[in-house]
């Protein structure tokens, strides 16, 4: 038997830094989607532990013990599976590429072995993103990420994700962050339309823009090129970054506003993604 699991880009549409814990982990208030664009896993039962790294966006992921896959399989004591990853997006990107990765791996092997998932503890060791890419659909993401609740449901929309090809460290742009104690987001009302969701988008923030532009600065070029194409409602940075996204009213218009950026960046039209569960 083989299973083939798909690892979604994991949007922040917002990222409040609410705290700083005593061990140096920043306190997050963030709504989370998913995207139809991500890498995929195919496992298939073998005499030891491997992983073969394909794909458009293969170069420069490690095959070795420091790939989040083979982590992620660590954690069901030594099985005897062949993982392909068939990598499409960019890594150290702020889309939790490495992240879904290990969560959709830990699915896979769940499926093939017939095991449960390991430990929450466990899963949040692997990194702080994923417990939020194991179950793939709109969420508010708190504590360190751990802290996981049900959003309400995405209008319909189209997404446009725009990367610039410079790697931005997490652990470097958390650092640059002048203010930790910054507000939580309120309550989160409900969207009956893309335009609804990024009016109430636009007086949210991402906390880390700032201090990803400092080491980046090519990411406010990004936010300019999104924002400047027909029909964009919204421009932010996902994550660390240094993708950002663009919210548009219609799968159309973001497939138009697309084929206006390609050329010099990685670009990617979209509509978010929701695992059924
Ligand atoms: C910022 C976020 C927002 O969703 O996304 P990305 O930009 O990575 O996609 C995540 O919290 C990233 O999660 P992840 O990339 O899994 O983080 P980890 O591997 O656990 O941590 C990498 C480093 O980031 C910092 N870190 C991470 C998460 C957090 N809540 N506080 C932190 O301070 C720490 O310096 C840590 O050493
Ligand atoms: N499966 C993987 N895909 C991409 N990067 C990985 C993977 N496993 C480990 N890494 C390492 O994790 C780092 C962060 O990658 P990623 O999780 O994509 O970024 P981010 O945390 O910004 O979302 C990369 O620099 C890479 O070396």
């Amino acid at each position: 038997m083989t299973v083939e699991a798909f690892a979604p880009a994991k949007i922040n549409l917002t990222l409040h830094v609410t705290g700083r814990r005593a061990d140096g982990y920043h306190l997050l208030d963030s709504l989370v989607v998913f995207a139809d664009a991500g890498d995929r896993l195919i496992c298939a039962p073998a005499e030891g532990l491997s992983l073969m790294v394909t794909g458009p966006r293969a170069g420069g992921v490690p095959t070795d013990g420091r790939n989040l896959v083979l982590q992620a399989a660590a954690l069901f004591d030594g099985p005897g599976v062949a993982i392909t990853l068939e990598k499409n997006l960019p890594a150290a990107a702020g889309i939790g590429g490495g992240s879904s990765d290990a969560a959709a791996t830990l699915r896979a092997l769940a499926a093939l072995l017939r095991r449960p998932l390991p430990a929450a503890e466990a899963v949040l060791a692997l990194g702080a993103d994923v417990p939020v890419c194991l179950c793939p659909r709109p969420v508010r993401m708190r504590g360190v990420g751990e802290v996981i609740s049900a959003a309400p449901e995405m209008p319909r929309m189209g997404l446009v994700l725009v990367n610039p090809g410079v790697e931005v460290p997490t652990p470097v742009v958390f650092g640059a962050l002048a203010e930790k104690t910054n507000p939580p987001m309120p309550d989160l009302p409900g969207w009956n339309t893309a335009a609804d969701l990024a009016g109430w988008l636009k007086v949210q923030r991402n906390d880390l823009e700032s201090p990803a532009r400092l080491h980046a600065p090519v990411i406010g070029d990004v936010l300019e090129a999104l924002a400047a194409t027909p029909g964009c409602l919204l421009a932010r940075m996902s994550g660390s970054g240094a993708t950002c996204f663009g919210i548009y009213g219609t799968q159309a218009a973001a497939q138009n506003a697309a084929q206006r950026l390609h050329g010099r960046w990685w670009v990617q039209a979209c509509a978010p993604y929701s695992e059924a569960g």
